[in-house]
């Protein structure tokens, strides 16, 4: 059903490509090799900036070590749904599970059109059951999944009768050339009168979402009324039940918002996560499990079948505890200004990963087993849980709920294929108990099973934490994408999602699931573990350019030198040429242009730089136990009202306060200033070893990667950056000339 392999055709027609790639990623290794060996044995050895510069070169060394090594042994797996049909008489059920939590920055039809596009997938209805998890606590999203439900029940039949391919309504209409090519009446009627109960349902759900008090709380209602979206009860709503199990009808549809007390840290997407697995697996408790985020609309129907050829193929399906679906998304912007697309890294890294012990769970996009979720071992499938099922035991890793126990027993023992015979209203009273904030005390949740809590980048341990245990993961891509999604359009969301990211990652890399641990103690693999450092660095990489970064200017100010003369010079700038076309090459070849390239260059510079530096100081902070980091939310608006990156100027920087561009502008200042000090040569003078040639063109390099943010200085309203920030920068930037030159004369 699945093969997977470098030995596949198509991979084998690449192999050229592949041989020059080796070539020229083992080519730059021995130009940063010979770098760090200049450096050893130059004269200069001794002083503190020839040091500094020996330390960051030999991390940009190993992240290149790491990057080659994640690249090397891509796989692609090819599924075969037809064959699986054939082969599996009975289809395993499926638990759906969405994530909401916040009703303006994720508006409900967003959630509304991703829960209708998982509704109308082709697979058979009874087998599937979508749950919703409402971390805003919102009567709004709740209504808005009511209505939606009403309109599902004709627009899942029309999808299917006509085999639409997107089934996300918002997509698929606005999709103008859908209805042209089919001329059958009916069809033209149908999709009018589809278009006007869509347009309808959308209106209604906009409209409650522009008043303040939306309509009155009563009746099924009643719940939300006197609540706070922070301090609340669970609450739990089957609001479509297929209690006929009719295949064709529409899968089950669950409303779950869990308790929330202000006293209780409520861990953010993880804690959700855990509170729907444990509500599905009460109440349908499929073995796999599908994890999506609110804005992720299903592109391809097919995606289940797809994915279930790996989980159920005979051979291998065993080992792989989940499949992940690349990330991508819609309406992004054109050559990928902000550097949001991810297309070159889920190629090569993601890919290459793929062909090790399997892609890093990117949170989003993922069938999970879940089994090993609740912390089996892939051997276990085959021999056996030993003692595992003892109640005793289960209640203290699982939490003390009865009903839950026997589920997940069901599930670990591998017995809980058939959902026909469940009805989700009947464990309501169940659910809402393991909703709640207590049911997780002193029980092994979001420590070893589950999703994990302690880093706001959940994914990248809850992953970490399977794979430990020996299990593979694999990537799914069939021909047609399997989800879109949104990525933020603008530079303020970008940052401050970026920042949470490193944070999350860095506080992953110095914690107890970091991959290293992995290795030592777990069963990641050697290549696997050091491919899993390309992401969780990501903080950390920060600290080494932003060093790197001040070091250049600090030669230039001081008028001296870090890199090497003769031979050594050369030897940089051929590897600065090298990379750069080698990279473009990267880009080019899979069908990417050179704006794409450069946008993604520089915006590679500007992110680490600032938003995973401040990033890795927010996880500094939170790991020396001063203060907490919080999960913000993307904004996942599409209007053109937004705070940055609406429509009419999609792809221009605008700026804000935050201390990210603080950190920008300093660095831009204090280069533009060096340079300033060198061109009017009022340079401290030296003997001998003098800034050259290698300091400008790495500076000039960084002004060009920077220079939205020299736009940004002289721009009005949102595209400039604010005064105060530019006087910040200003303060920081002299402290930093000042401290430079003092050097010098004390020296
Ligand atoms: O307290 C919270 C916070 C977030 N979410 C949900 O988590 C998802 C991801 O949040 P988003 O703001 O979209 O973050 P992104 O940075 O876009 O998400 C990426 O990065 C996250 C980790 O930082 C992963 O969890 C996501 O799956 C991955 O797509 C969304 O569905 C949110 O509704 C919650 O349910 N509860
Ligand atoms: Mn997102």
């Amino acid at each position: 059903m699945a093969n997977q392999g470098h030995d596949l055709p198509l991979y084998d027609k690449l192999w050229p490509k592949r041989i020059f790639q080796r070539v020229m990623d083992t080519f730059i290794l021995l130009l940063l090799l010979l770098l760090l060996s200049n450096r050893v044995f130059s004269s200069n050895t001794c002083t503190f900036p020839w040091f500094l510069a020996f330390i960051c070169e030999s991390w940009f060394t190993f992240t290149w070590i790491v990057i080659l090594n994640a690249k090397w042994s891509p796989a692609v797996t090819i599924t075969h749904p037809d064959r699986l049909l054939q082969r599996v008489q009975e289809l395993p059920s499926v638990d759906l599970l969405v994530t909401t939590a916040d009703p303006v920055l994720e508006p409900p039809i967003i959630t509304v059109n991703t829960v209708l596009s998982l509704l109308a997938l082709d697979y058979p209805a009874n087998m599937l059951a979508c749950y919703v998890s409402d971390d805003g606590c919102s009567p709004l999203t709740f209504y808005a999944l009511v209505e939606a439900s009403k309109f599902a029940k004709l627009w899942v039949p029309f999808c299917k009768k006509y085999n639409v391919q997107m089934r996300a309504p918002f997509r698929y209409f606005s999709d103008v050339t859908t209805n042209k090519n089919e001329d059958s009446l009916d069809f033209r009627q149908e999709w009018l009168q589809m278009k006007d109960m869509y347009d309808n349902l959308s209106q209604k759900v906009e409209k409650v979402t522009r008043k303040a008090v939306p309509f009155q709380l009563d009746g099924e209602y009643a719940v939300f009324s006197n609540i706070e979206p922070k301090n609340h009860p669970s609450i739990v709503k089957v609001i479509v039940e297929n209690k006929q199990g009719i295949f064709d009808g529409l899968p089950d549809l669950i409303y779950v918002s869990r308790e929330k007390r202000p006293q209780h840290h409520h861990d953010y997407k993880a804690g959700a996560m855990n509170v729907l697995t444990r509500v599905s697996g009460l109440m349908t408790n499929a073995p796999f499990m599908l994890n999506v985020d609110c804005d992720m609309v299903v592109n391809n129907p097919r995606i289940v079948l797809h994915a279930l050829c790996i989980l159920m193929d005979s051979q291998r399906g065993k080992e792989v505890a989940f499949v992940q679906c690349f990330q991508q998304f819609y309406d992004g912007i054109k050559d990928d200004p902000f550097g949001n697309q991810w297309v070159v890294a889920f190629e090569y890294i993601i890919r290459g990963m793929a062909g090790l012990q399997g892609p890093f769970y990117v949170g989003t996009n993922t069938f999970h087993r879940r089994n090993a979720i609740y912390g089996l071992y892939p051997d276990e499938i085959e021999n056996g849980i030993k003692g595992k099922l003892d109640d005793k035991i289960l209640i203290q890793q699982f939490g003390s709920s009865k009903e839950f126990i026997k589920s997940a027993a069901q599930a670990l023992g591998g017995t809980a294929y058939s959902a026909n015979d469940i009805t989700p209203s009947n464990f309501i009273e169940a659910a809402t108990q393991v909703a709640n904030c207590e049911y997780e005390y002193d029980t092994f949740w979001g420590k070893q099973l589950g999703w994990l809590y302690g880093s706001i980048s959940e994914d990248v341990p809850t992953g970490l934490n399977i794979q430990r245990r020996g299990w593979r993961s694999e990537c799914c891509t069939p021909d047609l994408i399997a989800f879109q999604g949104c990525t933020p359009r603008g530079l303020i969301s970008t940052m401050i999602q970026k920042k949470r990211w490193a944070s999350g990652l860095a506080v992953v890399f110095f914690g107890k699931h970091s991959p290293l641990m992995g290795m030592l103690f777990g069963k990641i693999q050697f290549r696997a573990g050091l491919s899993y450092f390309w992401i969780t660095t990501w903080g950390l990489r920060a600290l080494f350019l932003v060093c790197y970064v001040a070091l250049l200017a600090h030669c230039m100010i001081a008028n001296t030198s870090i890199f090497p003369k003769g031979l050594g010079l050369w030897t940089a700038i051929s590897l600065f040429v090298i990379y750069n076309i080698y990279t473009l090459l990267e880009y080019l070849t899979i069908g990417l242009s050179i704006t794409h390239w450069w946008n993604n260059q520089r915006m590679c510079v500007m992110r680490t730089t600032t938003a995973l530096f401040v990033g890795f100081f927010s996880a500094m902070l939170q790991l020396s136990g001063i203060s907490d980091t919080v999960f913000d939310i993307t904004d996942k608006k599409q209007s053109t009202s937004d705070a940055d990156g609406n429509n009419e100027d999609a792809g221009r920087f605008t700026f804000d306060e935050s201390p990210v561009f603080v950190v920008g502008t300093t660095i831009l200042l204090v280069h533009l200033t060096a340079m300033l000090i060198m061109f009017l040569g009022s340079q401290p003078t030296r003997s001998g070893n003098g800034s050259g040639l290698g300091e400008f063109i790495s500076s000039t390099y960084l002004i060009l990667c920077y220079w939205p943010y020299l736009k940004g200085l002289f721009g009005r309203g949102k595209y400039g950056i604010p005064l105060s920030t530019i006087c910040k920068s200003a303060v920081f930037a002299l402290v930093f000339v000042h401290f430079c030159r003092s050097n010098i004369v004390s020296s």
